[in-house]
């Protein structure tokens, strides 16, 4: 578990968090979610330790972690495991090689053959077993999603990062990968917490959903809640995502459907618009 207590950050004056408290339950996919702007990336900076909160704490399983001594710090940063947004991968190293990278420069104790052993597991595990020696130019943009989900898991993660997954992605990729983000994280009972904008991984995979707007957290709660908000600033978001995947989802859950709930919560002159 992850809690975040009144973190706050600003930059040159300009506030950015407004003394965000929240909680990352463990074994959850938590999603971070708001529109472009509202402060996901610099919160996640401050949780993962690349930027530094001005006012507030973070805590790990009970060990704080801002302000802490470098050695406590370390360690758990060495449960972290990172999804970047464009993957990040090492041009230069086989999809192998860049899922041993981690192996190498966290665990020196392990041997070659833990280390073949331990990157062939994982890449089987991502469904990527017969790509070892293919490079990053080779391989899809999915599938590099897919090397930087085993390249994060590999070093037995606690807590597992991932910033925007399905950037780039085209929607059944995205729908793969949210799956497989779902799976892992209940599968190894690890902590994971999703940037996202998108409304499809929110109803794909929402177990526990921090709103933020303008540097708030206006609300949290689940798939199965985030359509019945009353959140005046959450209702506008919902609905001006593209909700294909959602009501499809909405559609086979609950009677009335999504086109009831979208017309309840729009305007008549919108509903009319929408109607055609
Ligand atoms: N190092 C920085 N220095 C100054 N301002 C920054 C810095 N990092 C972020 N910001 C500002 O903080 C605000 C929030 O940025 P952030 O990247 O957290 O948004 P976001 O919610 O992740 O948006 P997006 O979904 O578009 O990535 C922006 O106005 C951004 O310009």
């Amino acid at each position: 578990m992850i809690e975040i207590h009144n973190v706050q950050k600003s930059f040159n004056g300009n506030p950015i968090l407004r003394g965000i408290d929240c909680v990352f339950e463990t074994g959850k996919c938590n999603l971070l979610l708001g529109g472009s702007g509202t402060g996901k990336s610099v919160l996640l900076q401050c949780i993962v330790g690349l930027m530094k909160p001005d006012i507030g704490s973070i805590t790990f399983d009970g060990t704080v972690f801002t302000n802490n001594k470098v050695d406590i710090k370390q360690e758990i940063r060495r449960k972290i495991g990172m999804l970047f947004q464009g993957s990040a991968l090492f041009d230069s190293m086989t999809v192998f090689e860049n899922t041993e990278f981690p192996l190498k420069m966290l665990t020196p104790e392990m041997t070659r053959e833990e280390r073949r052993d331990r990157v062939e597991f994982c890449l089987k595990r991502v469904g990527l077993e017969n790509a070892g020696n293919k490079m990053p130019s080779e391989i899809s943009g999915g599938m590099k999603k897919r090397v930087g989900i085993a390249r994060a898991i590999a070093p037995n993660c606690t807590y597992l990062f991932c910033d925007e997954p399905n950037s780039g992605l085209d929607p059944a990729t995205s729908i793969k990968i949210d799956e497989l983000i779902h799976e892992i994280t209940h599968e190894y009972g690890i902590t994971t917490v999703v940037i996202t904008h998108d409304m499809n991984s929110v109803v794909e995979i929402g177990d526990h959903i921090i709103f933020l707007h303008k540097g708030q957290k206006l609300w949290d709660g689940n798939k199965d809640e985030i359509l019945n908000t009353t959140v005046p600033e959450l209702k506008e978001f919902i609905f001006s995502s593209s909700l294909v995947r959602a009501a499809k989802k909405v559609d086979e859950e609950s009677e009335g459907g999504l086109a009831a709930i979208v017309d309840e919560t729009l305007s008549d002159e919108q509903a009319n618009e929408r109607a055609g």
